[in-house]
């Protein structure tokens, strides 16, 4: 069977990762179209990967086998409706919009397969994890497909329910968010400690870096990464200890509960 021909409809940060992704594994430029609002940005796009870009969304739906929607979800309503009466049958739909719902792509475009995914923009960096939840028309050879398209910058878990897409959200799509505003405190504490902003820089985010490669690496589970770090009566303890009074763990709690619950807010407000 040829390989599918996959549509982007929004070239903005994420398709631009995903796009660059599979072009590092051996997707061909032919085979991969972009459309945009604007003519520059398709410019942009048809300079920097050799692909076909346009300002009609309406194209890529007549011609692509697989068509991903990387609008924000804002606009996701009046992109979509523009679309069934173009749509090249047997389509895949991928739609990577927080909190857009199933039902509502469905309304919108009409019955078909479709895929909802929750990436990361460490995909830009081929270390994005997505979370993707298929409706009941999706074919094996259309799962395939997408985890070809999203494990080309990073890796991908399959989802039973829809619903577990907005705790994906709360984990890992909005996740690289919390990271970068820990190392911001940590940089700016290490500043009030006495480094120069540079150092407290490098230090903090190969810090990051190497935790989470050991995690990832590890055969123990994070706790344990954390307790052996920890020295009993050591400067370690101290910190946690604060942490802890101050209780990380439940204001972690209430703000991916507070992620969720806005993307489930986004999916009432836009259906
Ligand atoms: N950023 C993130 O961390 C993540 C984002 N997502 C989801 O990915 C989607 C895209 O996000 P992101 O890439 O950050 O957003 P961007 O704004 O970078 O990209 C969206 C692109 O779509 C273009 N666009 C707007 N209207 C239309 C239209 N009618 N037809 C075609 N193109 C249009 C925009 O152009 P212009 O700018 O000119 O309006 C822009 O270039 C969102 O739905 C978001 O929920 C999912 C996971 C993570
Ligand atoms: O903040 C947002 O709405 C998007 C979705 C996940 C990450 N960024």
């Amino acid at each position: 069977m040829s390989a599918p021909t996959i549509g982007f409809i929004g070239a903005g940060n994420m398709a631009t990762s995903l796009i660059g992704g599979m072009l590092q594994q051996n997707f061909k430029p032919a085979r991969i179209m972009a459309s945009d609002r604007t003519a520059e940005q398709c410019d942009k796009l048809a300079r920097q990967f050799g692909i076909r870009a346009t300002t009609d969304n309406a194209e890529l739906a007549r011609e692509c086998d697989v068509l991903v929607l990387a609008v924000k979800p804002q606009v996701m309503q009046q992109v979509c409706r523009a679309l069934p009466a173009e749509r090249k049958p047997g389509q895949l739909v991928i739609s990577i919009a927080a909190g857009i719902s199933c039902a509502s792509l469905a309304e919108w475009l009409g019955d078909g397969p479709l895929v909802r995914c929750m990436p990361n923009t460490p995909s830009l960096r081929r270390q994005g994890v997505s979370g993707l939840y298929a409706n009941a028309l999706v074919s094996d050879t259309q799962k395939q497909q997408t985890e070809d398209i999203l494990n080309a910058v990073g890796i991908s878990l399959w989802l039973e329910q829809e619903s577990q897409i907005d705790a994906v959200t709360a984990v890992s799509g909005s996740g690289p968010a919390y990271f970068f505003y820990l190392m911001e405190a940590m940089i700016a504490a290490g500043q009030q400690l006495g480094l120069p902003r540079e150092t407290a820089e490098r230090l903090t985010l190969f810090t990051a870096l190497g935790a989470a490669d050991m995690a990832v690496h590890s055969d123990v589970d994070v706790a344990e990464l954390r307790r052996r770090v920890t020295s009993p009566g050591g400067t370690t303890e101290q910190a946690i200890n604060s942490f802890a009074a101050d209780g990380l763990p439940a204001m972690v709690e209430r703000a991916m509960q507070a992620c969720a619950r806005r993307a489930d807010e986004l999916s009432k407000e836009l259906a």
